[in-house]
């Protein structure tokens, strides 16, 4: 078995699907974690998916993964994205190296979402692929991203 990859989702992702359609489109999280998992078992990597709307609950998974031997986080911070300094410390603590994602183009929509506490951090940030950025994350993380 090759890389340990977790796939963290916070608030509203669990809404993907029936969420603004226009935005994020009409694929499910179910149906993304499914495609993911089944892309896994091609890439031959493990992959956890955790999804919440609390920011302390996406805290704690991120300080489990470094206990768990994660190799590498792919995280969609949802609107923490532009608000959350402590999950940003949480990512930078476990010294897990991680991909940003986003569903939607953030550069081409509200000003407020230009900024993100992860952007600087990140190896790589995915964005305005729709749910088309989870299958090209995934591949990055477990062939192309570089782990220490
Ligand atoms: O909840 C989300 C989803 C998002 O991260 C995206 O996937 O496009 C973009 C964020 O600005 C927003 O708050």
């Amino acid at each position: 078995m090759g890389r340990k990859i977790l796939l963290i989702n916070g608030p509203n992702l669990n809404l993907l699907g029936t969420r603004e359609p226009h935005i994020y489109g009409n694929t499910t999280l179910q149906d993304v974690v499914d495609a993911a998992q089944k892309q896994a078992v091609d890439l031959d990597v493990s992959l956890d998916a955790f999804q919440s709307n609390w920011e302390g609950a996406i805290i704690d998974r991120i300080q489990q993964a470094r206990t768990e031997g994660v190799d590498a986080i792919i995280i969609n911070p949802g609107a923490f994205t532009h608000t959350s300094v402590a999950i940003r410390d949480a990512l930078l603590g476990v010294a897990i190296p991680f991909v940003e994602l986003h569903v939607s183009n953030v550069h081409a929509r509200e000003t407020f979402r230009h900024h993100s506490y992860f952007q600087d951090k990140a190896v790589a940030v995915v964005c305005g692929m729709g749910v088309y950025g989870y299958t090209a994350a995934l591949e990055f993380a477990a062939k192309y991203m570089k782990i220490s």
